[in-house]
């Protein structure tokens, strides 16, 4: 299940901000570990036997967000360059900031690397709030429905740099590495 269904999408964006601030966590959503398979990217890849996330693999987050955001309508008719868009959104990247996304329709697949280094599919449908931390590896497609309209919020000046792996040496991805996959290691009671 998502966060929450804002269905009124034509209130002001600043409201849905507002209630997207309200709410001090994030539920888990449907998200399970990805075969190893290379075929095509917007079939869902799970393992056989199916692997979902367990809730104690889900992590909380506070939601913090300026009113910056942006929307983006992913289908090959309404946007330029749709096919290298695509494929750009599936090269395996991280930012140096978090990445937030909320799922107003539609849907798609973020991948995000575990700890472990392995692959993990999380379904975004309308409804579904997603916040990446900074430094994580990851990459999105859409599923076979083939549309999704996400708006994409920043915590201030919208930044769009993607520095595709290997990026070992970048202040994100060694913070990410330091602050979030160490402490993922520690058993749950240390939280
Ligand atoms: C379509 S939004 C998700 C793609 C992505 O990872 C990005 O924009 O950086
Ligand atoms: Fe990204």
């Amino acid at each position: 299940m998502g966060v929450t269904l804002i269905s009124d999408f034509n209130a002001d964006s600043r409201e849905i901000i507002a209630r997207l601030k309200d709410m001090k966590q994030k539920t888990l959503l449907e998200a399970w570990f990805m075969d190893d398979s290379r075929e095509d990217p917007q079939l869902p890849h799970h393992r056989n036997p199916c692997e979902f996330m367990s809730p104690d693999q889900s992590r909380r987050f506070a939601l913090e967000v300026e009113s910056r955001q942006d929307l983006l309508d992913l289908c090959p008719e309404k946007v330029e360059n749709y096919e290298q868009k695509l494929k750009n959104f599936y090269t395996e990247h991280i930012h140096a900031d978090e990445e937030i996304r909320y799922c107003l329709e539609g849907s798609g697949y973020f991948d995000i690397r575990d700890k472990d280094d392995r692959w993990v599919r999380i379904w975004i449908k309308a409804g579904d709030l997603i916040i990446l931390p900074a430094g994580i590896y990851h990459r999105f497609t859409l599923d076979t429905s083939n549309y999704i309209k996400l708006m994409r919020l920043f915590v201030g000046e919208p930044v769009w740099t993607a520095f595709n792996r290997p990026q070992e040496d970048h202040p994100a991805r060694r913070n990410y590495i330091s602050n979030f996959v160490q402490k993922t290691r520690m058993p749950l009671e240390a939280y």
